[in-house]
C-alpha cells in the first residue's frame, strides 16, 4: 500500500453493503442535504423566484450563470431572482458565474424574448454528405452553405481530417441539433467540411474543434483570449451588484491559466471568489495536474470532454480524474448527468447508473446544465439526482477511502511543514514524473484516441495514476498577452511577483512558490520513504479516524479559510460536517467589513459539508460550541447521547475534542465544572491536546 514516485492506486469501487434486499430498502431520509452537492444552471426554465424556492427546497447548493449566453442584464435578474428566494426558503446557496472564454461561437442573429433572453429565427437544415464552410468572414449571414465563426483565428487552427462538432449551446451531442462535420480543405477564411449527418441547427450554436492527431497535437486554442471582453465587462458588473463566490474558467489549458485568472479577479476585487476550473479538451488532461493543484476545483465538462476523447477513454478518464482531484483534496464536479430530464420526469436507467457511479468515485458535485436552463421539470431533476447520490452515499466505503488516501499520503506540498521535506525529494522524480520503464498511465495517455497505443490491461494496474505535474510553461502565448492587454495599462504583476499564486481552498497558498508548488509530485514520500501528511493534515484525518472508531454523528471544523474543512471533507467521513464559519473583520480603505458569508457558501459545494455561520464576535469559545451544538440538533443532525468530534483552536494550536450530546437531545452535555467534556484523542478519552499545527 505504500505509495510510490510512480504514481498512485488506482482506486476502485468498493460497497460497504452488497446485501441486495438491503439495498432496495430506502435511504433513510435525511435530516440534512446529501452530501454530494448539486450546482444548477439559471436559465428561462428555473429561473423565476417560485421554481427557484423548490430547488433550494429540494437541495441546491450553487446556481450558475453562465455568461456563454444570454445578456449580462438577464443574468443580473436571474442573481436577483435567486436573491429573493434565498430569502424566502431561509436555504444558503453559493454564486457561480461561468465564462465565455475560449468558447467559439457561430454568429447568427436573435431577438430578445419578453425576459430578455435571446431568442433565434430558424433553424438551419444540413444534409448529411453536404460540404459546407465555415468561414471567418464577418459579412456571412449563417446559412446552411456558410456558418460565420466568431474567433477570427479559426481557420490556422484546422488541418484537413479534423472534426468539427457544431450543436446547441448545452446539447448532449445526439439530438437534432448536433452536426458533426470532417474538415476537409481550408481555403483562406473557409474551413470547408463534409456533414457526417442530417441536423436542424437551432439556437446558440457552440462549435468545438478536434484535432485528428494525438500525438504533437498543436494546442492551437491556448491561442484563443482566456477570458473574453464580455467576461471581464460581465463580471465587473454583476461583482459590483452581488457577491460572487465561484468563477468558472472556461477551456482551462493549465495551471498557468489559474494563476493569471487569479491575478485577474484580485485586480477586479473579486479576491473572494474561488477558481473553478473547467476540464474540456485534451489539451486539459494533458495538463491536469497543474490545473488540478492550483484551482480551488474543477468541473470536467463531459459534454466538450467526450467530444475530444474517445468514447471507450470516458470512464477511465473520468475515473481518473476524480482520484486525483480526492488526493489533493480538491472538490470535483462532473456535468451531463441526466440530459434525459430535459425532456421527460425520469432519467435512464444509465443515467442513474452514471451519477451513482461518480458518487462511489469520490465526486464532491454535479452541474446541472440544459436540465435546469431548458428542461422541462428542473425541479425534478434535482430531486431525483440527489436521491440517487444519498443512495450511493449509504453504499460508499469511507474506510476503504480513507485507507486509500492514508496509503497514498498526497499532502498539500509548499504548505507549513511541507518544505521542509522537499529538498531531498524535489531531484528524485523529474517534471514528467512517469516511472522509468514508461509503465505508468497519465490522464494525457489514457485519454488519446482509440488508434493511439493503449493497453487495456494497465487500466487496471495499481500504479496507473501518475500524479506528476507538468511544467508550468504552456505550449501556447497568446492567452497571457491577450490577459495582460486586459487589465489597465501598466499592470505587470505577473511577471513582477516572482511567485506563483495558487489556490488556498484547502490545499496550497497563493503565495506558494513555484518549486514548492513543483514539488507536488514530488513530495508525497518523506526522504525515508514513508508517507507523511503536514500538521493541518493530519488533524484532519485523525478527527476523520475518531469521528468512525467513537461512531460519531457529526463533525465540526472550525473555519476561516475553509481549508481544514476541506481537509477533513478530503477523508470523507461517514458523518456530516458542519463548518462553523467565524466571521472575521477586515477593513477596506475606510470600512471595516464583515467576512465570512462567501465562505459559508463556498464550503457548500464540498462533499459533506453543510456550513454554519457563527454569530459575529461570539462569546466565549464554551458558549460558541454549545450555540453550535445546540443548532446543529435543532437541524435534527445529532441526538441524545451521540457523539460530536470537534477540530478547533485553542490559542495557536489546532485541537481535537470529543464532546457528547445530553440526554434530551437539546445540547451538548457539560462536565462538573461547566466547561465542555473531556477532550479526547482517539478514544482517550480525558487526554488533553493532541496535536498542533
Ligand atoms: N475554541 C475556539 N473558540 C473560538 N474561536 C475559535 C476556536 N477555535 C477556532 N476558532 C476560530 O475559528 C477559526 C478557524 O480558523 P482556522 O483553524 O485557521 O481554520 P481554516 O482552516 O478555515 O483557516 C479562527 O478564526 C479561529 O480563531
Ligand atoms: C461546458 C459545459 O459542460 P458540457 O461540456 O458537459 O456541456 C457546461 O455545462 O458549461
Amino acid at each position: 500500500m505504500a505509495a510510490s514516485r510512480y504514481g498512485v492506486k488506482s482506486k476502485t469501487h468498493m460497497l460497504k453493503n452488497d446485501n441486495l434486499p438491503s439495498i432496495l430498502e430506502p435511504a433513510v431520509p435525511a435530516p440534512h442535504i446529501a452530501g454530494t452537492k448539486v450546482t444548477v444552471t439559471l436559465g428561462p426554465a428555473c429561473r423565476d423566484v417560485e421554481t427557484l424556492v423548490q430547488m433550494l427546497e429540494a437541495g441546491m447548493a450553487c446556481a450558475r450563470v453562465d455568461l456563454t449566453w444570454g445578456p449580462v442584464e438577464y443574468h443580473m435578474q436571474s442573481l436577483k431572482n435567486l436573491q429573493e428566494a434565498v430569502k424566502r426558503s431561509r436555504r444558503l446557496c453559493a454564486v457561480m458565474v461561468d465564462t465565455l472564454g475560449r468558447e467559439m461561437t457561430i454568429r447568427r442573429t436573435y431577438n430578445l424574448n419578453e425576459q430578455g433572453w435571446p431568442v433565434h429565427e430558424e433553424p438551419i437544415p444540413i444534409k448529411k454528405g453536404q460540404i459546407l464552410a465555415v468561414t471567418t468572414d464577418v459579412s456571412a449571414t449563417a446559412s446552411s452553405e456558410r456558418l460565420p465563426i466568431t474567433y477570427p483565428g479559426f481557420a490556422a487552427m484546422c488541418t484537413p481530417g479534423d472534426t468539427l462538432f457544431i450543436g446547441r449551446y448545452l446539447v448532449n451531442g445526439a439530438d437534432q441539433s448536433s452536426l458533426y462535420l470532417e474538415i476537409k480543405e481550408v481555403k483562406g477564411e473557409e474551413v470547408m467540411c463534409e456533414a457526417m449527418n442530417d441536423a436542424e441547427l437551432d439556437g446558440l450554436l457552440t462549435v468545438i474543434h478536434s484535432e485528428r492527431s494525438d500525438d504533437g497535437m498543436s494546442n492551437r486554442q491556448t491561442d484563443l483570449p482566456m477570458l473574453a471582453q464580455h467576461d471581464v465587462m460581465a463580471l465587473k458588473q454583476l461583482s459590483a451588484a452581488y457577491e460572487l463566490d465561484f468563477v468558472a474558467l472556461t477551456y482551462t489549458c493549465d495551471g498557468g491559466d489559474v494563476q493569471e485568472m487569479r491575478e485577474f479577479l484580485d485586480d477586479i476585487g473579486l479576491v473572494q471568489a474561488k477558481i473553478i476550473a473547467k476540464v474540456e479538451n485534451r489539451q486539459a488532461l494533458n495538463n491536469f495536474s497543474s490545473i488540478a493543484t492550483m484551482a480551488d476545483g474543477v468541473i470536467l465538462s463531459r459534454g466538450n470532454l467526450g467530444l475530444d476523447v474517445a468514447p471507450e477513454k470516458m470512464a477511465l478518464v473520468q475515473k481518473c480524474a476524480i482520484s486525483r482531484c480526492n488526493l489533493l483534496g480538491k472538490p470535483v464536479i462532473i456535468t451531463r448527468v441526466v440530459d434525459t430530464m430535459v425532456s421527460v420526469p425520469r432519467c435512464t436507467r444509465a443515467e442513474a447508473t452514471d451519477v451513482a457511479n461518480a458518487v462511489l468515485d469520490g465526486v464532491d458535485g454535479v452541474l446541472l446544465g440544459a436540465e435546469t436552463l431548458r428542461g422541462k421539470y428542473p425541479v425534478a431533476t434535482v430531486k431525483t439526482v440527489l436521491s440517487i447520490c444519498r443512495q450511493a452515499e449509504e453504499v460508499f466505503d469511507h474506510s476503504y477511502h480513507f485507507d486509500f488516501l492514508m496509503s497514498e499520503a498526497l499532502d498539500e506540498a509548499g504548505y507549513d511543514d511541507a518544505s521542509q521535506h522537499s529538498g531531498s525529494q524535489t531531484g528524485g522524480s523529474p517534471a514528467g514524473g512517469n516511472s522509468p520503464n514508461g509503465s505508468t498511465q497519465n490522464l494525457a495517455q489514457l485519454s488519446a484516441a482509440s488508434e493511439a497505443p493503449f493497453s487495456p490491461t494497465s487500466i487496471s494496474s495499481p500504479r496507473n495514476l501518475n500524479l506528476s505535474l507538468p511544467p508550468l510553461p504552456r505550449t501556447g502565448s497568446g492567452s497571457q498577452a491577450r490577459l495582460q492587454e486586459l487589465r489597465s495599462p501598466g499592470s505587470h504583476k505577473l511577471q513582477s511577483s516572482g511567485m506563483t499564486r495558487v489556490s488556498s481552498f484547502g490545499s496550497i497558498p497563493r503565495t506558494a512558490s513555484v518549486q514548492s508548488v513543483r514539488a507536488v509530485n514530488a513530495m508525497h514520500v518523506s526522504p525515508g520513504g514513508t508517507p507523511w501528511l503536514s500538521k493541518v493534515e493530519s488533524i484532519a484525518s485523525t478527527a476523520v479516524r475518531a469521528a468512525d472508531k467513537i461512531k460519531a454523528s457529526l463533525i465540526i471544523v472550525y473555519a476561516s479559510t475553509g481549508r481544514t474543512a476541506s481537509l477533513v471533507a478530503k477523508y470523507r467521513p461517514n458523518m456530516p460536517i458542519l463548518a462553523l464559519v467565524i466571521p472575521t473583520l477586515k477593513s477596506s480603505s475606510l470600512s471595516w467589513e464583515l467576512h465570512g458569508r462567501s465562505l459559508a457558501r463556498q464550503c457548500l459545494i464540498m462533499r459533506g459539508v453543510i456550513p454554519m455561520l457563527a454569530a459575529p464576535m461570539p462569546g466565549d469559545s464554551d458558549r460558541l460550541l454549545s450555540d453550535a451544538v445546540a443548532s446543529a440538533a435543532q437541524r435534527g443532525l445529532v441526538q441524545a447521547h451521540d457523539h460530536i468530534v470537534c477540530v478547533m483552536s485553542m490559542k495557536d494550536d489546532l485541537i481535537l475534542k470529543i464532546v457528547s450530546m445530553d440526554s434530551l437531545g437539546e445540547g451538548m452535555k457539560t462536565t462538573k465544572t461547566g466547561s465542555s467534556q473531556d477532550l479526547a484523542a482517539l478514544g482517550t478519552p480525558g487526554k488533553k491536546v493532541l496535536a498542533t499545527a
